[in-house]
């Protein structure tokens, strides 16, 4: 896969494909729908699959306060649409110049001039162009002009919901603690990335040393006990994730901290990848740092069930 961050030197590898522009935040099903059309599209024109997103997201240019956290990070998203078959990815530098584009202009600049696009692939809520002018019936008339394949790919609906499945519903679900519903909608289970950071230097005396993390720029579970994994150096370890205050210690304070299960060593310092896979409880105020310990036990016999479950059909 090649992650392009500008269309100045595009390789000629990514040129004359099928292509799909969107945000693609997290990266879920419906995504994954328009990856497979897109990658079928690919076949027929005998080209690359190319998807085109904004980095950052356009609202945070043109409506700053009102833009959630992402779901994902570029290289992260990138990682993701590697794994369905994208070939290329560009995160184009969001600017008042691209976005003052007409639909038209962009259409001529982006998809014909800079890519020398031969089919695309969109949903039908696609809007392109200064102040979302252009819709899917104009992107027909101007692949037809260019002799270019479109397709429009159906939203996807979880099996048994009325809703479609969109990126703002998944960042509902994980803001709200529900990361199972999360994770039905998502290509693989949600991770957040971080640094690790000194606590209170407590965890260890417990018998739970968990690793502190701070410089997290997606979003973030809402307060409580989860099952997860982290991802360190590429490998995954099972771990309890504690998000919220310490308030068994008068601390009020929140703070995203994982126990890493089987593990032993310094993180300090580290960037570490936290994936979530099921809520276990609420935060609560122990009486005493007993009753604490002897409930994280058996938060962690929960993790390696979860974790365990996870692991089962990779194995397979
Ligand atoms: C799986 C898990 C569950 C936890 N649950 C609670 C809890 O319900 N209430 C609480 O006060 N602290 C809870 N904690 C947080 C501990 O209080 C915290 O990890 C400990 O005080 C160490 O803090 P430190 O890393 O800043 O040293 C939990 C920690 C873990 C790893
Ligand atoms: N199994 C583990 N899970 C998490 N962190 C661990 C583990 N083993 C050792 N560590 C290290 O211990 C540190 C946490 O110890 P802790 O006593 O909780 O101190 P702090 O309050 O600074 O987080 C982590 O940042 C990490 O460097």
């Amino acid at each position: 896969m090649r992650l392009l961050h500008d269309l100045e030197h595009v390789p000629p590898e990514v040129l004359g494909g099928a292509l799909t522009i969107g945000n693609f935040d997290g990266v879920h099903l419906g995504h994954a729908r328009i990856v497979e059309s897109i990658r079928r599209q690919a076949r027929a024109v005998h080209g690359p699959t190319v998807v085109f997103t904004f980095d950052p997201h356009p609202v945070r240019l043109l409506r700053p306060d009102q833009t959630p956290p992402p779901l994902t990070w570029t290289r992260r998203k990138a990682q993701l649409l590697a794994q369905l078959g994208v070939d290329a990815m560009i995160a184009y530098p969001t600017n008042r110049a691209l976005l003052e584009l007409s639909a038209e202009a962009f259409f001529q600049q982006i998809v014909v001039d800079q890519l020398q696009a031969k089919a695309m692939v969109e949903g039908p809520n696609f809007y392109f162009g200064r102040n979302r002018q252009g819709n899917t019936a104009l992107l027909g008339q101007l692949c037809r002009q260019h002799q270019m394949a479109l397709e429009i790919v159906e939203p996807m609906q979880l099996a048994g919901h009325d809703e479609i499945i969109s990126s703002s519903r998944v960042r509902q679900a994980i803001a709200g603690g529900d990361v199972e519903a999360a994770r039905r909608m998502l290509t693989e289970p949600y991770r957040l990335r971080g640094m690790v950071t000194h606590g209170a230097g407590r965890g260890g005396s417990l018998g739970f040393a968990t690793a502190n993390l701070e410089a997290i720029d997606t979003i973030i579970p809402a307060h409580g006990v989860y099952a997860g994994y982290v991802v360190r150096q590429e490998l995954t370890h099972a771990a309890a994730i504690h998000i919220g205050p310490n308030p068994t210690f008068g601390e009020g304070q929140a703070k995203v901290e994982a126990h890493l299960i089987d593990f032993a060593g310094s993180l300090y310092g580290e960037p570490l990848e936290l994936a979530f896979l099921a809520r276990l409880r609420d935060v609560h105020t122990f009486n005493d740092v007993q009753q604490l310990t002897s409930q994280i036990h058996q938060d962690v016999e929960a993790v390696k069930l979860s974790y365990s479950d996870w692991l089962t059909p990779r194995v397979a």
